[in-house]
């Protein structure tokens, strides 16, 4: 691996491009990955796997799913609230980050955030949603002093400064 920082580049033999998302079943007895609604932002993925969860371990999943994320965008694999909310279900690292370029088997690390009861989950499940955002890819420079990020009204302050949650502590 190498450790010298990578720098924004056009990818050689760059596939796709903004405004379509190639994916490629790696697993192809599972359906097509899709959005719920037209409008919705995420493309509802499945478990390529049975899963069992106790409370509060982790697994990282298959979702039998290759794409491929033009430069210049990022794929977010979020969890779904529906499963947050019935059962607990969660991933460990939210959102995960799909780089671009990135052609490996998606993965989602899910978690069971319920205290008592585990979590069964079933091959062809929809378990997470990927997004697709465009980042942008600033290169990094740096400077001698903090003054020279310049004044804003918020400056240093952050973890709670503006309040709003004294009753708990
Ligand atoms: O939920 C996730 C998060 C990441 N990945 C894949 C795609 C991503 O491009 C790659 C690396 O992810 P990340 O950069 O978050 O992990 P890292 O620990 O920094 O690994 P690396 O050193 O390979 O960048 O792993 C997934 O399949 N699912
Ligand atoms: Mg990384």
């Amino acid at each position: 691996m190498s450790e010298t920082p990578a720098t924004p580049s056009s990818t050689p033999s760059a596939a796709g491009g903004p405004g379509e998302l190639l994916v490629h079943r790696l697993d192809p007895e599972l359906p097509m990955p899709v959005r719920g609604h037209a409008d919705d932002a995420g493309i509802d993925v499945y478990s390529a796997e049975d899963v069992s969860l106790q409370p509060g371990a982790r697994h990282l999943t298959g979702t039998g799913l290759a794409v491929r994320i033009p430069p210049g965008f990022v794929g977010l694999m979020h969890p779904r609230s529906g499963l947050a909310h019935k059962a607990g279900l969660s991933m460990v690292n939210t959102p995960g980050t799909i780089d671009a370029g990135y052609t490996g088997e998606l993965k989602v690390n899910l978690i069971n955030h319920d205290p008592a009861e585990p979590i069964h989950i079933r091959r062809g499940d929809r378990i997470a949603q990927l997004l697709v955002q465009r980042v942008e890819l600033w290169p990094v420079r740096e400077v001698e002093s903090v003054a020279e990020l310049g004044e804003s009204a918020r400056g240093a302050k952050g973890f709670g400064s503006t309040g709003g949650h004294d009753r708990l502590g």
